[in-house]
């Protein structure tokens, strides 16, 4: 074994710091009578879908902000659900949601993301905010691709004119890192490798920074990185080993950062769910300012 080089990124430590800011601003928002309140819709039992949702409510009561947990059975059809987002879509306490990934195979999810008022979408991934984002106008940003931006910056790693590869093309990350890391702001360069990628080692190999969220276990190898690259794990898969990231072992000998999974980016994304709640609560709290009475 050889020794680690890459300087670890603490996804807790850099949690803690942003809830500092968080708890302050709702502070804030709380003497102009604004009070933010996040809701989750949870349908079926999964065990891990539960305890996700367990740890973004136990993040609300760390920062101030009301919870508001929609729990629904397995076995309910698609009307029972767009009525429960349609509820949450007029509570005036709710502040912002989300509908929990993956849903039961009866229900149909991209149906239910575009039910959710743009405005409440916590997750950044409605329709009309994925657009935005194209765009270039405001909108609540996608919190995992949001956390890894984060988190780079918080340690310092180059990023404009850097070759980023990103490995995996789900929505969540995989699609939508590349319009964040190709703003002017940032000006990275992206590559998005998938399934079809003829030589994922030749691709990865350029990577100044690579962020691995395919759900492949061990899919980025030591060999693969180029000495002193930034490597972000966001993959997450459950193997008879207990939970596996995209980021075999070694390639912290290799890499300059490793973002660890777990410990890296799962955390912030948690914080930034938090952050589009809050934004949007100081929205209303500007436009209440705002409003002639
Ligand atoms: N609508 C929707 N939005 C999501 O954001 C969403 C979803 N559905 N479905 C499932 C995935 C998964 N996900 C995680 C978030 C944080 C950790 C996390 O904090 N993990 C800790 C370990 C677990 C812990 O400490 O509780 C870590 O990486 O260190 C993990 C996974 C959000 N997801």
């Amino acid at each position: 074994m050889g020794a680690v080089t890459a300087t670890l990124l603490d996804g807790k430590a850099t949690r803690d710091e942003i809830f500092e800011d968080l708890k302050t601003r709702v502070s804030a928002l709380a003497a102009r009578g604004v009070v933010p309140g996040l809701g989750t819709v949870l349908v079926g039992d999964d065990p891990a879908s539960a305890a996700y949702v367990r740890g973004k409510h136990s993040d609300c009561a760390k920062v101030g902000i009301t919870s508001i947990a929609r729990q629904l059975p397995g076995d309910i059809g698609q009307a029972e659900l767009d009525a429960t987002i349609d509820e949450l879509n007029t509570n005036p306490e709710c502040t912002g949601y989300i509908v929990q990934l993956p849903l039961p195979k009866q229900l149909d999810e991209n149906s239910a993301l575009e039910r959710i008022d743009p405005s409440k979408d916590a997750d950044g991934l409605h329709p009309v905010n994925l657009g935005r984002l194209v765009l270039g106008t405001p909108a609540p940003l996608p919190c995992t691709p949001r956390g890894i931006l984060h988190l780079l910056r918080r340690y310092d790693v180059p990023i404009a004119g850097a070759n980023v590869v990103v490995v995996g093309r789900g929505i969540t990350v995989g699609r939508s890192i590349g319009l964040l890391f190709t703003r002017r702001s940032e000006n990275a360069t992206v590559t998005l490798c998938h399934t079809g990628t003829r030589d994922l080692a030749a691709e990865v190999r350029r990577a100044d920074i690579v962020v691995a969220a395919a759900g492949v276990p061990g899919l980025i190898t030591p060999e693969m990185v180029k000495p002193g690259a930034a490597v972000v794990d966001v993959g997450v898969s459950r193997t008879e080993d207990g939970l596996r990231g995209d980021v075999a072992p070694g390639v912290d000998e290799v890499a300059g950062w490793l973002s660890p999974n777990p410990g890296g980016v799962g955390p912030l994304t948690r914080a930034f769910l938090l952050t589009n709640v809050v934004e949007r609560a100081e929205r209303i709290a500007a436009d209440l300012a705002s409003t002639p009475s």
